[in-house]
């Protein structure tokens, strides 16, 4: 048989320890040349909140990106970059800006390219190179030892001059040793966002080993080795599950929703948002390219492309753009497809790969989403390690969906991987081959007892794959209650705390305005207005609801409030005291260009974005279900049947995921 060509981790950046997480990231780049970078940073969110990031980055220059010396500076001269680029593009409270000035654009796509990424952020900057230990001996993870957590009552020995002090450390579970090096909003909301996902890489990582050594296990037909291996991806998918659904300590769903999504957002699908073309990266996409000396001709194009060929579309940054959760999939061989294409793992049913194309035509599957016409992409080869299929069946699973376009939203070294795991993951195939042999020995037997170790091999095979179902049930509850309820809710300050029309302004547009402090120079907050609104009906009396925002009874076309209610004693500067008398949120959303992602929806829409533009629902949760049809069924029994029963009451409808969601 030929050797397999296994993939080594180290050849692609990844740390057999850490895993996609460096060891450490760089906190700040080392040559003074990149202070004028690494100081915006520093005032990032005062500069965000006093309104004068775009000010201050116009007065950059173009800096040279040569003069980075190593990866790790790479990556931290992407992190900045990132900050500066979306905080620039997104503000905080004002109009979208639809041009990256050139002394961001420029060393921005350099970075990028290097790097083997778009010009946008992604999961690797803001989750892999965003954080750094807070106890340089303890571990990555949002349990620490130092703190307590598991280790109840630990005594430490500290000297203070001469004296030696014992120091009983209360054990906490909350306790963490990690921290973030920066955000975009400056709240410890979204330095939780990022940790909570920096400690599930941190978990995950020994699964990456674990994965590469289960190939060759099965290479060596060693079924002690791979079942040892299974536990140890196991292990680390239960502790990811148990750390998954840690954000809710800290990250409240309110602040994710309105105030730090919408900085993660790309300009690709976002035409809502203000960006309907894109984004121009001034001084990147000339006609000229430098290098080459090399000119675009464009006289054939309309004057209309021409326009359009100013822009770039990239989705923005997802948790789907880890590297981990895909090789885990690759390794399980969890197919994903277009969404809303519903085929079904057809191992369970018959023992042959799937091998329907998209040619044919299936009315669920939107043809217009580019991220359903990607080319098909190679698999493993099943078994024999000789291209050729196991049982002659031809292997055509199309993971044409957008969980396949993420992977150009990685490292390349760790895009790299996976294509190079792809091409050797045979544990699927493997499994099937066993669960073939424990069928035929059930129908000798009545029982698969004459090998105990592949019933093992089965089950934990299956087990990890629950797992990862449950991963996944746990994150469309996340969801639900992170972006769906928010945008049900809308903003719970009367206008989300964002600048609102006064005066002139405002009649022009029927909405009620409210009074200025004497103090206040008026133009600078009608400056920031501009969508006409569609007229309102008059007003009625206002009904006050608690903190809750005046809900009034939609009358007429979509969901535009029948009234507004005047404020009566505004003051802008504490909107929460007029929250009773204020515009809807739907209005709100009309009227303001600058709330971007962040947008509150109709109750009944069935229709809602993700960062990266999905249709998040019935993504997510095919996405779920395509991990449970990876599941091997013998004779209509999962091996795991006991596993699945739990896991159910778990995840089903009296969890207490479901409670929070409801709330
Ligand atoms: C507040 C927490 C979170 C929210 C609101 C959230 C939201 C979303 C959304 C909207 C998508 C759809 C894709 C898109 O359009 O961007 C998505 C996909 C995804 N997210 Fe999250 N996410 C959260 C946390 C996480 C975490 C901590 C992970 C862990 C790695 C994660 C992993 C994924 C993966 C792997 C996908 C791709 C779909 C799949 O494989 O099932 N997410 N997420």
């Amino acid at each position: 048989m030929p050797a397999l060509n296994i993939p080594h981790l180290e050849d692609y950046d990844i740390d057999p320890v850490t895993g996609f997480l460096p060891r450490e990231p760089l906190k700040r780049l080392p040559d003074p040349y990149y202070e004028p970078w690494e100081c915006v940073v520093d005032d990032l969110n005062g500069l965000l909140l006093a309104g004068r990031l775009r000010e201050r980055v116009h007065k950059l220059p173009v800096l040279d990106t040569t003069r980075l010396r190593s990866q790790r500076e790479y990556q931290r001269a992407f992190l900045v970059l990132c900050l500066l680029s979306h905080g620039c593009v997104w503000g905080k409270h004002e109009v979208v800006s639809e041009v990256l000035p050139a002394c961001l654009a420029v060393p921005w796509t350099k970075v990028a390219t290097h790097l083997g990424l778009f010009p946008v952020v992604c999961h690797a900057a803001v989750v892999l190179w965003n954080w750094r230990k807070l106890f340089s001996d303890g571990p990555i993870d949002l349990r620490s030892e130092c703190g307590g957590g598991i280790c109840a009552g630990k005594h430490y020995r500290e000297q203070f001059g001469t004296i030696v002090k014992t120091i009983i450390v209360h054990p906490t579970p909350l306790h963490s040793n990690i921290t973030t090096l920066a955000t975009y909003s400056g709240s410890v909301d979204e330095s939780w966002f990022y940790l909570v996902t920096t400690a599930i890489e941190a978990v995950g990582a020994p699964s990456l080993t674990a994965i590469v050594n289960a190939i060759r296990a099965i290479s060596e037909r060693n079924h002690d080795a791979l079942l040892s291996h299974f536990r140890t991806i196991h292990d680390s998918l239960q502790k990811l599950n148990a750390t998954f659904v840690r954000m809710y300590e800290k990250c409240d769903p309110y602040v994710f929703y309105w105030k730090i999504r919408p900085y993660l957002a790309g300009w690709e699908n976002m035409a809502e948002a203000g960006l309907p073309f894109g984004l121009i990266y001034e001084g990147v996409d000339t006609l000229w390219e430098e290098g080459t000396d090399y000119y675009a001709d464009m006289s054939h194009l309309t004057e209309a492309e021409r326009f359009l060929r100013q822009y770039r579309k990239y989705a923005g940054g997802s948790a789907a753009q880890s590297s981990l959760i895909h090789a885990l999939d690759i390794f399980f061989g969890v197919e994903h497809y277009p969404t809303g294409d519903k085929r079904k793992h057809a191992q369970n049913q018959d023992k042959t790969f799937v091998t329907r194309t998209t040619d044919e035509a299936d009315p669920n599957i939107d043809k217009n989403d580019r991220y359903n016409n990607l080319p098909a992409t190679e698999i493993a080869d099943p078994m024999g390690n000789d291209n050729k299929p196991h049982n002659g069946t031809p292997p055509a699973p199309n993971r044409n969906n957008f969980i396949q376009a993420m992977r150009g939203y990685m490292p390349g070294p760790h895009r790299r991987f996976l294509e190079d795991l792809s091409k050797v993951s045979n544990v699927r195939s493997y499994m099937l081959k066993l669960a073939e042999e424990e069928e035929v020995e059930r129908g000798r037997n009545g029982d698969g007892d004459d090998d105990p170790l592949r019933t093992e091999l089965l089950h934990i095979y299956n087990t990890c794959l629950h797992e990862l179902k449950l991963f996944r049930d746990k994150h469309v509850q996340m969801v639900s209650l992170y972006i769906i309820n928010q945008a049900r809710k809308g903003p719970s300050i009367a206008h989300g705390g964002f600048a609102i029309a006064n005066g002139e302004e405002a009649s022009k547009q029927n909405v009620a305005p409210p009074t200025p402090p004497p103090s206040t120079n008026s133009s600078t907050a009608t400056a920031q207005i501009s969508p006409p609104v569609a007229p309102v009906a008059p007003m009625e009396k206002p009904v006050a609801k608690g903190y809750d925002i005046v809900s009034p009874k939609p009358k007429g076309p979509g969901f535009l409030p029948s009234r507004i209610v005047t404020p009566s004693a505004t003051n802008i500067l504490y909107p929460q005291t007029v929250l009773s008398t204020s515009p809807s949120p739907a209005l709100i959303s009309q009227m303001l260009p600058a709330l971007g992602l962040a947008k509150s929806q109709d109750p009944n829409s069935s229709v809602f974005r993700g960062t990266g533009g999905t249709n998040l629902m019935p993504f997510l949760k095919q996405s779920r279900d395509e991990t449970l049809d990876a599941k091997i069924v013998i004779d209509g029994d999962a091996v795991d049947e006991g596993v699945k029963v739990a896991g159910e009451k778990e995840g089903g409808q009296n969890g207490w995921g479901t409670w929070l969601t409801r709330r």
